[in-house]
């Protein structure tokens, strides 16, 4: 059903400061916030070995009673819908219920919600207890809002321009901060909303990176209570240290200059321990000098 707040309610956007941004980096490399991860099977290592390269520490701990108790223990959670099953979906309720109770911030990735019906189900029970932010793609986030339709699985088929009224109306309904990826990202809180244009569109040809960015959105919730900040800071860094990963290579090496050198135009291979050794090391100057905002 589609969502019912005023979609002719203004926005204002709003542009966090990039020193503020770069400050919560370092407040997230000072704390090493312990984040429990229910995430996919496709990316659960690529996603503990992005928080420990941004300074937080991963657990993955995934049985339903096990869940339930640590919960409490861990300063954020982040649930992804990836590859659900339904006595995963036990778990994942134990886990929230008891980050609920214990007041810790958690994360929903809606991974490929849209037309496949156990996640679907399961990501709107979910909405009703309390994510305090949701980050998907274009497609998954129109699908969350109650617009008809989901991407192409876990790909998105729609421009996150696109997909704008929809995260709008899906943080007022559900009093959630949504971060909305793809060439331009947004993060609104219903009220605010900043843009963000960095990143490289290799991104989109290694699995994991979104998935990656919605649990850097609960490592930094776990370190900051203003949840719109905090997923703005997971964005842009993400952003910043992905684009520069992403072209790291560009500059031919000169023993590879000549007849023989090879052009190489996307390099996802390469892109994985490029952006893992970006996320661990990137500096204040360089992210202030390449953060990009984004008209909103
Ligand atoms: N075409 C693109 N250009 C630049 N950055 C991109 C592009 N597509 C995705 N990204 C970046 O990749 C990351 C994951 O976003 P996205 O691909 O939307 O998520 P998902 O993997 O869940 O579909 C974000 O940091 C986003 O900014
Ligand atoms: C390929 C795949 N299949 C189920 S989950 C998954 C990973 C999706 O990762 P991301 O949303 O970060 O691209
Ligand atoms: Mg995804």
């Amino acid at each position: 059903m589609p969502l019912t707040s005023d979609p002719h309610r203004p926005t204002a956007p709003a542009q966090p400061d990039a020193g503020r941004l770069y400050s919560l980096v370092e407040t997230l490399r000072q704390r090493a916030p312990l984040i429990h991860c229910l995430s996919n099977t496709v990316v659960e290592n690529f996603v503990a070995n992005v928080l420990l390269a941004l300074g937080a520490a991963p657990a993955m701990v995934v049985d339903a009673g096990e869940a339930a108790e640590f919960a409490p223990v861990a300063d954020a959670l982040s649930i992804n819908l990836g590859t659900l099953t339904e006595p995963q979906a036990v778990a994942m309720r134990a886990a929230v219920q008891a980050a609920n109770a214990a007041g810790r911030p958690w994360v929903l990735d809606p991974v490929a919600v849209g037309h496949l019906s156990l996640r679907t189900r399961f990501a709107h029970e979910l909405l009703a207890v309390a994510p305090a932010i949701i980050r998907g793609n274009a497609s998954e986030i129109i699908a969350l809002a109650g617009a008809a339709g989901g991407g192409r699985c876990v790909e998105s088929t729609a421009r996150s321009e696109a997909a704008l009224p929809a995260a709008i109306a899906l943080a007022r309904a559900r009093g959630a901060v949504v971060a909305l990826t793809g060439e331009t990202d947004y993060v609104t809180d219903g009220e605010r909303v900043a843009g963000f244009a960095n990143g490289d569109p290799v991104m989109q040809r290694v699995t994991g990176v979104g998935c990656a960015l919605s649990a850097t959105c609960a490592a930094f919730v776990g370190i900051c209570s203003d949840r719109w900040l905090a997923a703005c800071a997971a964005v842009a860094y993400t952003g910043v240290c992905g684009q520069l990963a992403a072209r790291a290579h560009d500059v031919t090496p000169s023993a590879q200059a000549g007849p023989d050198a090879v052009s190489r135009p996307a390099r996802p291979g390469s892109f994985m321990p490029s952006y893992l050794d970006w996320l661990a090391g990137l500096g204040q100057d360089d992210f202030l000098r390449l953060l990009r905002p984004a008209d909103a």
